[in-house]
């Protein structure tokens, strides 16, 4: 199966279970693969008829960054089925990613892959 995809989109948002993270903002990292036929666009060189990762980029920005839910796992649910959605796509993976929430760890978060029913 072919992808479009986007790596290491870094968005600023309110996230988090604790009072003191309820009072900033911290960066997420999502990285998206959606199942798109390559062989469709390629035949007209047409961007009309792709899967636009730049509109898709920045929809999920604008989502992301004025959302202000506690858990990773919601957000990440929800900004899959805008993609699912409002792009038409078939099946989304998604991995969102929390730098710096565990001393130690370079990252944590959640990987999830949803498809359209
Ligand atoms: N599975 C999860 N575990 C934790 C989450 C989360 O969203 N999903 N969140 C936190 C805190 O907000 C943490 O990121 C602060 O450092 C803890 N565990």
């Amino acid at each position: 199966m072919d992808h479009v995809f986007i790596e290491g989109l870094e968005i600023e948002t309110l996230i988090g279970i604790y009072d003191w993270e309820r009072r900033i903002r911290q960066p997420l990292v999502f990285d998206i693969e959606m199942a798109f036929d390559n062989r469709i666009p390629a035949a007209s060189d047409a961007i009309a008829d792709t899967l636009n990762y730049k509109a898709v980029s920045k929809r999920v920005v604008e989502y992301v960054s004025q959302s202000d839910f506690g858990l990773v796992e919601t957000l990440a649910e929800r900004v899959a089925q805008i993609i699912l959605t409002e792009f038409g796509v078939q099946r989304v993976r998604l991995k969102l990613s929390k730098p710096g929430a565990v001393r130690g760890a370079r990252a944590v978060g959640v990987m999830i892959e949803r498809s359209a029913s």
